[in-house]
């Protein structure tokens, strides 16, 4: 057993500190707190349990429930930074394919792979539900990694057969379905209590019906999560009209395909109608909110006000490498300046606050990955997914002044 000594401290200002040392999370021991050795004597004598140790945190030390990032691109990193000069569609088929096709190449996946979970954990990022390539081989290898490394993870093959290159696409409907299951197979057999297969659909843009269809029937068969895009841009909006004309929307055209349940993250959701809002509501689907990138390739200001006040639930993604930054700390600083344009354009009652950005990042996310019940918060009875903050750690880049007004 594991018990850590120490007060845990919880104030608005926590959300800008760096995170100076990521995933203390212990699998499979159990953690108690408590505010002092006293509580801890009593605790002992009361339930008798064995201490295998004791960790006692300073006054400058606090901890925080691991950061979930709900939505990114593990085989984007190398492109971390570069080619924001277009928007989603452009940029998709100039910079994004050429790059994810690279991974064709399995040598590219064993050295791009480590390097992307090691760089997520070091931002405090226990969770994050990642999108892969079309290559199965090539998305067994994060799997594998994010098991061995210790972190949370969903994992997606993604699935993509039309208005992309044809060197970087499925061959067809059943090849699509047949790795989708070979990999849901994979991800089983890893037996990793933290790695999960999602079905992963890119967009409609990208899918033909019966592909949608197959894989919506496919996640249910398996009780998976799904992830894709929804309305991120309005270009991609208009495209989607012309390619579905009989469905009244893009989230309708998801819903008939079976895509839209209680397990689907949906990233962006920028330009949502209100039955479309309303639609995501009932069925229970959560919205990765990903402002980095919104802003990034021009695709709009989400307006997350809007989503919480009609119960959707949400979470942050850094959508690396729409996002430039695969920190969830960047996402809420970006959560926030966004909400404060849509509060500029409505009225302020759609600017979030720091507590309701701390939420998105941690709970909400939680909830958008449907691991609410295990994951979030400091719930007794849930999994201890936690970072440690040193905001006194040498060279942290805070300083504390003694006069703040808290
Ligand atoms: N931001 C983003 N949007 C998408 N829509 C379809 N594919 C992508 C992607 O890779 N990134």
């Amino acid at each position: 057993m594991k018990v850590f000594v120490g007060t845990l401290v919880h104030s608005t200002g926590e959300i800008f500190m760096q995170v100076r040392q990521a995933a203390l999370g212990v699998q499979g021991e159990k953690i108690i707190f408590v505010e002092d050795a006293a509580k801890l004597n009593e605790l002992k004598e009361k339930h008798n349990f064995p201490v295998s140790s004791i960790v006692n945190l300073t006054s400058s030390q606090f901890l925080m429930p691991g950061l979930v990032d709900s939505h990114v691109h593990a085989s984007q990193f190398p492109n971390i930074g570069l080619h924001m000069d277009l928007p989603l569609l452009e940029w998709l088929e100039k910079y994004t394919f050429p790059t994810e096709r690279s991974f064709s190449d399995l040598k590219v996946a064993q050295e791009v792979y480590p390097r992307v979970v090691d760089r997520m954990l070091r931002n405090g990022t226990t969770t994050a539900s990642y999108f892969a390539t079309v290559h199965l081989a090539a998305t067994k290898v994060l799997a594998a990694t994010a098991a061995a490394k210790g972190q949370r993870a969903l994992v997606g093959k993604v699935n993509m057969l039309m208005n992309c290159p044809e060197n970087y696409r499925e061959e067809s409907v059943e090849e699509s379905l047949r790795e989708t299951e070979e990999f849901i197979s994979y991800t089983k057999s890893l037996k990793s209590p933290l790695v999960q297969p999602i079905v992963t659909p890119r967009f409609a843009i990208t899918c033909p019906e019966n592909q949608m269809r197959a894989l919506g029937d496919l996640a249910s068969k398996h009780k998976c999560r799904i992830q894709s895009h929804l309305c991120e841009s309005k270009a991609e909006i208009e495209m989607v009209k012309k390619l579905f004309p009989e469905f009244p929307s893009y989230t309708h055209l998801y819903h008939a395909m079976g895509l839209l349940t209680d397990k689907a993250i949906m990233a962006h959701c920028v330009w949502l109608d209100d039955e479309e809002l309303q639609l995501l509501a009932e069925k229970r689907a959560g919205v990765s909110h990903c402002p980095n990138s919104n802003l990034n390739i021009l695709s709009g200001h989400c307006n997350v006000k809007r989503l919480l006040q009609h119960d959707v639930k949400v979470g942050l993604g850094t959508d690396c490498s729409a996002g430039y930054s695969p920190s969830v700390l960047d996402a809420m600083r970006r959560a926030l300046h966004v909400s404060c344009s849509v509060g500029m354009e409505h009225t302020k009652d759609h600017v979030l606050t720091p507590a309701e950005a701390f939420h998105l990042a941690t709970l909400g996310g939680a909830q958008v990955v449907s691991m609410d019940d295990c994951i979030g918060n400091f719930v007794v009875g849930k999994e201890f997914d936690a970072i440690l903050v040193d905001v006194e750690a040498p060279d942290s880049p805070l300083d504390i002044y003694e006069q703040a007004s808290i």
